[in-house]
């Protein structure tokens, strides 16, 4: 993919890269860890299609919407999150995989020079060993989970952020998502935003998101 119109966008210093549905396929994580928090509290079981339209806004906002889901009271709220947790964190990674052309695109841009950044509302307990696990880690310089800073995606908190860790400027610092969530903040932010066709967004079609670019494999990323 090549930018039709480099006039109003410019080449990238640094990417910031979002991690479920971009980098990483990890809906069956999301389905088992849920399942099991569900067998927990005796409640029936969701599926994959709901976690593809629920997940993007972090942990507290999935359980939220899974207990909604299953009609269970409020109440359960804090329960389910311990086991949640506790569920996620021994089968992270084991149902999740890397997406066809993520790892050639990271190792392009990290062949020339790309300073990069993982973004993602996955709490960082989550995302630092999922990336590590997949190999991925050594091509980040920073990884920022959705507890990393006061407010999440789609507010454009941690994308200022994360430019000011990666020390470029929002206008020279490409936000590379799967969803709606990673458009808005990096519209806000300032970042020119391309998206990936085969992620999850909130259960709707991706090419309705305002983006500047859409690719179907991450190594089909290239500017002039
Ligand atoms: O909501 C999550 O847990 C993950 O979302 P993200 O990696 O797509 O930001
Ligand atoms: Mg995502």
């Amino acid at each position: 993919m090549t930018l039709a119109a480099p006039t109003d966008i410019q080449a990238p210093l640094a990417l910031i890269i979002d991690l479920d549905g971009t980098l990483i396929d990890t809906q069956a994580d999301f389905v088992v860890a849920l399942n099991l928090m569900l067998d927990d509290l005796r409640l029936p079981h969701i599926d994959g299609a709901f976690v593809a339209q629920t997940v993007g806004k972090g942990s507290e906002h999935l359980v939220a919407q899974t207990l909604k889901q299953v009609d269970a009271g409020t109440n359960r709220f804090e329960l389910a999150m311990q086991r949640y947790q506790r569920h996620y964190s021994e089968i992270n990674g084991r149902h999740a995989e890397v997406y066809p052309g993520a790892l050639e695109g990271l190792q392009r841009f990290a062949e020339l020079g790309l300073p990069m950044a993982c973004l993602t509302n996955k709490p960082t307990d989550f995302a630092l060993p999922l990336l590590a696990d997949k190999g991925l880690s050594r091509f980040f310089s920073h990884v920022f989970g959705g507890d990393a800073f006061p407010r999440k995606k789609p507010d454009p908190l941690p994308l200022i952020k994360t430019c000011q860790a990666l020390g470029t400027a929002p206008a020279h610092t490409w936000m590379v998502g799967d969803s709606s969530n990673d458009a808005q903040a990096a519209r806000a932010a300032g970042c020119p935003v391309v998206l990936v066709s085969y992620g999850y967004n909130h259960g709707r079609p991706i090419r309705e998101v305002d983006a500047d670019a859409f690719i179907d494999r991450l190594d089909e990323l290239h500017w002039s």
